[in-house]
């Protein structure tokens, strides 16, 4: 799978702009601030239906304008797959596959896989357990549309659970039997979801630890271990349980949505101890690791985006990494940097065939 071409409107800091890429490597490259980081966002755009950096949709619309538009025709298993997402200020986003409006842009996703390397992946380490847990999900969700649907669902029912507990408060009334009603189906969703989080990390850990070995050539000892309070009760006994609690906080104060992933190097957590080489290559593990478990899993390669990968790393390692891209196991790559010479010896070694766009 490839993009072939991509024509942006209004994007950020794009009026008008049309590329048409490589089928396999594809850089940009200039100054700070001229729009490489907002091309490739483009590109991960056409993938999820929503920017990487900045999730307020409408705030991607350039300055001064009223919509944008990003129109990418993909090639898929010899098919053309042609993606157009369009927001006008006011109104809803629109994404259309082949001229065809979606109803939910959940059904878009899974189709276009891509992995993205960013210099914000040190959030993963750095913030707190929702950016592992959208980790997660962003990761199984691409290969498991009934994840996400349940996900989805999870969500919203936590959302009229949490209202509830609100209006519990406002009101000083309680009502069992309607919060059991919640409990329930917060449980049947939960439980899957936490068994398909436990499945996957499975399949993923081995993978990781693998790729964090090929990429730092050692043997330190990386762990990831999941924490989830599912995994000494069911979800209705916690729910039963902190009852009282979430009447206080007037919120669900436990369920998958407080599940969270611990780091370790040699038995300690990456945050506190890890160099930052050593956080760096964990990161770059990570998602390679994820790169490799969408692959298997969805039987396409992803597209790869490597944003401001200098940024991570010295020379030598980033020329260790790409060594590691150069195989036949990655597809289309797009990478971002400051330095047009440096970009261009770098990726001479990934593919022969290769693009480099001056912006
Ligand atoms: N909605 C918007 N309208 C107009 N310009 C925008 C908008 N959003 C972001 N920009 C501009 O885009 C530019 C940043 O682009 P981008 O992050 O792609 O740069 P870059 O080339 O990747 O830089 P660096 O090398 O520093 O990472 C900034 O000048 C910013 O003001």
């Amino acid at each position: 799978m490839h993009l072939h071409k991509l024509s942006l409107i209004n994007y950020k800091n794009f009026s008008s702009e049309n590329f048409e890429f490589d089928t396999k490597t594809n850089c940009f490259v200039g100054h700070n601030g001229v729009g490489k980081t907002n091309v490739l966002d483009a590109i991960y755009h056409l993938s999820f239906g929503k920017s990487y950096f900045n999730p307020i949709t409408s705030q991607n619309i350039k300055h001064n304008e009223d919509f944008f538009v990003i129109d990418g025709v993909f090639k898929k298993n010899k098919k053309e797959e042609h993606i157009v997402s369009s927001l006008k200020k006011g109104a809803k986003k629109i994404i259309k596959r082949n001229g065809k409006a979606y109803e939910r842009f959940s059904d878009h996703i899974g189709l276009l896989p891509l992995v993205i390397i960013s210099p914000y992946d040190r959030d993963l380490i750095a913030e707190g357990s929702v950016t592992r847990r959208k980790f997660i999900d962003g990761v199984i969700s691409q290969s498991d549309k009934e994840y996400l649907i349940t996900l989805i669902k999870y969500n919203k029912v936590l959302s009229q659970r949490n209202s509830l507990l609100k209006y519990f408060a406002i009101n000083h009334t309680f009502d069992a039997t309607n919060l059991a009603v919640y409990n329930e189906q917060l449980n049947e969703y939960g439980t899957l979801l936490f068994k398909k989080r436990q499945e996957f990390l499975d399949t993923f850990i081995p993978i990781f630890k693998e790729q964090y070995k090929a990429i730092t050539n050692n043997t330190e000892d990386v762990t990831i271990s999941f924490e989830s309070k599912l995994k000494d009760q069911t979800l209705l006994q916690l729910l039963e349980t902190t009852v009282d609690k979430d009447r206080a906080l007037q919120y669900t104060s436990s369920g998958i949505h407080k599940d969270d992933l611990s780091f370790k190097i040699n038995d300690y957590p990456v945050k506190k101890f890890g160099s930052q080489g050593q956080q760096k290559s964990f990161l770059i593990a990570l998602k390679f690791a994820q790169f490799h478990f969408i692959k298997e899993q969805s039987k396409t390669t992803p597209i790869l985006v490597l944003d401001d990968i200098f940024d991570k790393l010295d020379e030598n390692r980033v020329s260790h990494i790409i060594s590691l891209v150069d195989n036949e196991s990655f597809g289309q790559i797009f990478i971002s940097d400051t330095h047009a010479e440096r970009t261009e010896n770098l990726v001479k070694n990934i593919h022969q065939s290769y693009k480099i766009f001056k912006l």
